[in-house]
């Protein structure tokens, strides 16, 4: 029933609009049928209605309906109804968006299976059982079992002679059961469960679309920005806390082992490497209730286990304690205790206030993107490279970059370097390197390239001292693959290093291949990120610093 049409017969006499209300209240019964909210408001409108027609009662005059009272009374009967169709409408919308993200995850999920049937190329059958992943693609991102019977790995691209996967993950109960019996005075903690919000210019959602662009109604438009401001808010509060610390300093030792005591009074599990533990022995058996790991598959499984990383040392050991989790990395909480601090946020001078604010949560995050590299090798069979060899079986994960050089020789290095396969340029020179955002303000920096805000999404294409007047930095999208070979015909080998560390020499027609790996680094921060990227590069690097002009001197006279 069109309601221009009930509103036209206002009117009219007091039996036509009683006959129009009765009309209107059935169309209110239908439209409130088809949802709560709609249902309220339909009933309001009804009440709204009966209300004028008692009030009309009460005059005693049927023949002094004010026609204007009615229409008024129409009006906002039609308003509530506009109102009905509105929230219905979103309802629908929410529904068929629900509908194809629930699709989206189904065929994905096909895939991955498809994949597995297919051979996953690097975990051996036993290794494929019980596989997790904390990958998330709904609205919130959360930390969240993969279904219990579907391994999963990356669909990475074909590329050379094997392909990427880098989502491999052993969930291995007596795994996780050995490092929790290695504290035998306590129960095994629960892992916390936490949620991420995020939000824009300060409004948190808990939508969180992944979409950039969007495609309505013919119209091309860029959707919410929304990756912004992340929040972590604990579910539960955190249990365990791991902390990596820089070897040889006896300030870092002290901090450790006073942290330790404040856990403990706190009821917080507490887990170390190994050497810190028996550094911790050596000094009293009253540590004999921190937690280690005795090998490479409990470290695998140590992210199921952990709720807090926290790290006592320089930005190096931000690197290092990266470069432990070849998957999802928990929250990063580190103290400054090196010279500089880019990554390194909290003051160790008070860090039971800054333990006691993050455990209560919410604190901001900053997603430090990683790079995934795998070495090439020209000839698996050539002598003499078993550490090549060893080392190219290896998905390495970079927090910086990764870096490949001349190394020791005096030569120039020629990388030819391949962008998804299509041939970009060569780089003749000192080398390249291919960093992350974070590694802007590193290596990348001194070579001459871009800061990068850690969270945009981008892969840094800096080459080092190259012999060319017109050879610029470049800023890459995230999706890219990149491949650096060095050419058959090259004169001598070249060396690359991840973060700085685990240098290998390559040959001619080795090469490696990079992109973008689905393993941040949850990086707790001080404050809103922006401002603290800001304020490290102005504090850290003294960016822009200069002496004021005075206002002595020549100026322009108007
Ligand atoms: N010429 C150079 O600037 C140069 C040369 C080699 C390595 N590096 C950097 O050193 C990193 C390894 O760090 P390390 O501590 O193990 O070695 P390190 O002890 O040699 O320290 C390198 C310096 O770089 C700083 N640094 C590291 N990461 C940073 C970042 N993301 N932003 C700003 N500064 C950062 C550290 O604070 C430290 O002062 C490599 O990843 C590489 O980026 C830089
Ligand atoms: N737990 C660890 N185990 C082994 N090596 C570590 C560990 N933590 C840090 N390192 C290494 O120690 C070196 C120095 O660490 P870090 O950069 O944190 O200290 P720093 O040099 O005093 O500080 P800054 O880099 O700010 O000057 C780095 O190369 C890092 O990789």
């Amino acid at each position: 029933m069109a309601l221009h049409h009930l509103i036209a017969q206002s009117s009219l006499g007091r039996e036509d609009s009683s006959a129009s209300l009765s009309i209107l209240e059935e169309e209110l019964l239908r439209v409130g049928a088809d949802g709560w909210s709609s249902l309220s408001a339909s009933l309001r409108a009804k009440k709204s209605v009966q209300e004028y027609l008692q009030a009309s009662a009460v005059d005693g005059d049927e023949h002094l309906v004010n026609d204007l009272e009615l229409s008024e009374a129409l009006h906002s009967v039609a308003e509530a109804l506009r109102r009905v169709a509105v929230s219905k409408a979103g309802a629908q919308e929410a529904a068929a968006e629900w509908k194809r993200k629930y699709e989206q995850e189904r065929i994905r999920n096909i895939c991955l299976q498809q994949q597995n049937y297919q051979g996953a190329p690097f975990l051996q059958a036993n290794e494929i059982k019980n596989s997790s992943s904390a990958a998330c693609d709904g609205d919130l991102l959360c930390h969240q079992e993969s279904p219990s019977n579907l391994p999963q790995y990356a669909t990475g691209q074909s590329f050379g002679r094997k392909d990427f996967c880098d989502q491999q993950f052993i969930h291995s109960n007596s795994i996780l059961s050995n490092l929790a019996s290695a504290s035998a005075k306590k129960p095994p903690l629960e892992k916390a469960s936490f949620r991420l919000e995020w939000g824009c210019n300060g409004e948190k959602s808990r939508r969180h679309k992944h979409e950039i662009v969007s495609f309505e109604n013919g119209n091309i438009t860029t959707a919410n920005h929304s990756s912004k401001q992340i929040t972590l808010i604990w579910d539960t509060a955190p249990q365990t806390v791991c902390i990596l610390s820089k070897p040889n300093s006896a300030s870092v030792q002290q901090l450790c082992m006073e942290m330790i005591r404040w856990l403990e009074e706190k009821q917080m599990g507490v887990i170390v490497e190994p050497r810190v533990r028996q550094e911790l022995l050596d000094t009293s058996p009253y540590y004999s209730f921190v937690q280690t790991w005795e090998s490479d598959s409990e470290v695998s499984v140590l992210h199921q286990k952990v709720d807090l990383i926290v790290t006592l040392g320089g930005d190096g050991t931000v690197l290092w304690a990266a470069s432990l989790f070849k998957g999802p990395v928990p929250p990063v909480v580190s103290f400054s205790m090196g010279s500089l601090g880019f990554m390194t946020p909290f003051d160790s001078g008070c860090y039971q206030d800054c333990l006691q604010t993050i455990m209560n949560g919410p604190m901001y995050i900053t997603l430090r993107h990683r790079l995934q590299c795998r070495i090439m090798q020209a000839d698996e069979s050539i002598e003499g490279r078993e550490e090549l060899d060893r080392h190219s079986e290896e998905i390495h994960l970079v927090l910086n970059e990764v870096t490949i050089d001349r190394g020791m020789s005096s030569y120039l290095t020629n990388l030819e370097c391949y962008c998804d396969d299509v041939f970009v340029t060569s780089v003749q020179g000192d080398g390249l390197i291919l960093s992350t955002p974070s590694g802007s303000t590193a290596y990348s920096l001194a070579a001459g390239g871009s800061m990068v805000h850690p969270q945009v999404p981008a892969i840094l294409f800096t080459p080092i001292c190259p012999h060319s007047l017109s050879f610029r930095p470049l800023i890459l999208p995230e999706c890219v693959t990149l491949k650096v070979k060095i050419p058959d015909s090259s004169r001598g080998p070249a060396w690359v290093s991840f973060d700085g560390k685990d240098r290998l020499q390559l040959g001619p027609g080795d090469g490696l291949i990079c992109r973008m790996s689905s393993w941040p680094v949850p990086a707790a921060c001080i404050e809103e990120p922006t401002h603290e990227f800001l304020r490290s590069v102005r504090e850290g690097l003294h960016w822009n610093l200069r002496k004021t002009q005075s206002f002595e001197g020549p100026r322009d006279v108007s």
